[in-house]
């Protein structure tokens, strides 16, 4: 692993790290915030997955999420959102919402994407075990969240992984990708036609299956544009009932998708995790 920077923050550390990963064959670029905290001693850890177009770097330089983390003691993981660099396939026209910048945590089984774009595994086991390697880390208390793709990220895998995680929460999720234009086209772009594997990428679906978690936490701007067309925040809301899920979706009047309302929410969010992995209200 190397260090592209570290700089003193809130009393612990803000750092961005690049390593060579084995899951996408490719390196990848992450960043960890490390509050302030007595040596030898383990904290908890958040993961933040981010949305279409994003790097680990829009989290870290908009979220807002230093403070409140070095206040309750949690590291902050911010990974990439696909893999990068000479011979990773993009979208064939450039597009914003496949490809580059847009790897929706699946593991690709299509060509050519199968090749670099194995996005779940490098989340859930290659990343993980270098975290726990690397830094103060507690992965008995882990929890997780993101934005907009990035809320699908958390939402699938906090379902999928219910055990690993304390916590899951999302800033304006795509909830049902199998039903909505951004996840149809990345599923079937990624996985292929065979809609029993979208549905393993596809929170409502997961629910629908019998995935568990207790609870979720969902924000989600009123004044989104994106919200009746990709999000659909009611199709999560209807499946968490029926499943007996407790989501405590809120719809925040005026608010948009972009790290305005992200970082508006963010401690809200950070506090709900600290909660559940032990570290204070
Ligand atoms: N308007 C964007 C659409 C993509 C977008 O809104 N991306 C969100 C996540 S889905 C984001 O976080 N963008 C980066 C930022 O706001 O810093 C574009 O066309 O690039």
């Amino acid at each position: 692993m190397e260090t592209v920077s570290e700089n003193r923050a809130f009393g612990g550390g803000q750092g961005v790290y690049r390593h060579a990963s084995a899951s996408t064959g490719t390196d990848m670029v992450f960043s960890v915030f490390v509050p302030p905290h007595e040596a030898g001693a383990k904290l908890p850890v958040v993961w933040y997955l981010s949305g279409l177009t994003c790097t680990h770097a829009n989290v870290t330089e908009k979220g807002e999420f230093r403070a409140i983390c070095a206040e309750l003691g949690l590291i902050f993981v911010a990974p990439d959102t696909s893999p990068r660099g000479e011979g990773v396939a993009d979208d064939p026209d450039g597009a914003y919402d496949f490809g580059l910048g847009a790897g929706f945590y699946v593991d690709a089984t299509e060509a050519p994407f199968a090749a670099h774009y194995k996005m779940w595994s490098y989340v859930t086991e290659e990343l993980p075990a270098l975290i726990a390697a690397e830094f103060p880390a507690d992965m008995a208390r882990q929890s997780i969240m993101g934005h907009s793709m990035g809320g699908h990220g958390a939402l699938t895998i906090g379902l999928t992984l219910a055990d690993r995680f304390k916590a899951v929460s999302a800033f304006a999720p795509i909830v049902a990708p199998s039903q909505v234009p951004w996840g149809q086209k990345a599923l079937s772009g990624y996985l292929g036609d065979d809609k029993a594997a979208w549905r393993k990428h596809d929170a409502v679906a997961l629910i629908e299956d019998g995935a568990r978690v207790d609870a979720l936490l969902v924000d989600q701007g009123g004044a989104d544009g994106f919200l009746d067309k990709e999000l659909r925040p009611d199709l999560l809301r209807t499946a968490c009932d029926a499943a007996g899920i407790d989501l405590t979706l809120t719809v925040r009047d005026g608010y948009d998708h972009s790290y305005y309302f992200i970082s508006t929410f963010m401690a809200d969010h950070l506090r709900w995790h600290g909660e559940r992995l032990g570290q204070g209200a």
